[in-house]
């Protein structure tokens, strides 16, 4: 945690990028077993990265997984399961999600169009949502900022719950966005990669360093 804000670097394919990540502070680590993503891990990758991150920081990160596939990655060793999902899914799929992972280690990501109001029965079932940026094209790492003044609203009016503001944060933003949505958890992507999945040794430590700049 920096300045009372908490960390994840998501798309990690690579030890070192995983390293240099802990080593300036991230808290939590997050891996994308999702095939159509360019940051894609194989299990192989997974098993590796979920050896050598310290416990209670490692991430899954998917779309719509199936609930046998997912009781076979929670075996892997991840503390939280990111499942990022289209609105259309059924409140079902995210009950057996929360009944196989337990609800204070899934993070639900609806894919949210800016029209679309939040699917307030998913909470039941989850402590921690992810407000990631909408894209039509991709479920994350689109690199495009979301509504940080949605993310106010919507982590004020249901505070009892866990927020990540997610979509497009860089060493460049990350202070006017913490500022502007109140987030207390982060989630940061693209803004720190050289290339999909490849982490940017100066863009990592240049968005620490505006994190440890940010006023308390
Ligand atoms: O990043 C991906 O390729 C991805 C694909 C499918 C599901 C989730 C994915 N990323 C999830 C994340 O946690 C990202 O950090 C989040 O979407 C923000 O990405 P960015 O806009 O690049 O910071």
């Amino acid at each position: 945690m920096i300045n009372g804000l908490t960390v994840k670097v998501c798309g990690i394919t690579r030890w070192a990028d995983a390293e240099l990540a802990l080593e300036l502070g991230a808290d939590y680590i997050g891996m994308i077993c999702y095939a159509k993503s360019p940051r894609a891990v194989t299990l192989e990758q997974a098993r590796d990265l979920c050896n050598r991150i310290p416990a209670g920081k490692r991430v899954f990160v998917d779309v719509a997984t199936g609930t046998d596939e997912l009781e076979n990655f929670a075996d892997l060793g991840f503390d939280a399961f990111q499942l990022h999902f289209d609105l259309d899914l059924s409140l079902a799929t995210v009950a057996a999600w929360s009944g196989i992972v337990g609800p204070e280690a899934l993070w639900l990501a609806p894919r949210l169009p800016v029209e679309e109001d939040f699917p307030q029965p998913i909470l039941e079932f989850a402590d921690t949502v992810v407000l990631d940026a909408h894209s039509k094209a991709v479920y994350g790492g689109s690199g495009q900022t979301g509504d940080w003044g949605r993310f106010a609203d919507l982590s004020t009016l249901y505070q009892h719950k866990r927020w990540v503001l997610a979509g497009g944060l860089s060493p460049e933003n990350v202070a006017e966005a913490v500022r502007q949505s109140g987030a207390t958890m982060i989630d940061v992507n693209s803004g720190v990669e050289s290339s999909p999945g490849v982490k940017d040794p100066a863009r990592l430590r240049a968005l620490f360093a505006a994190l440890g700049q940010l006023a308390q």
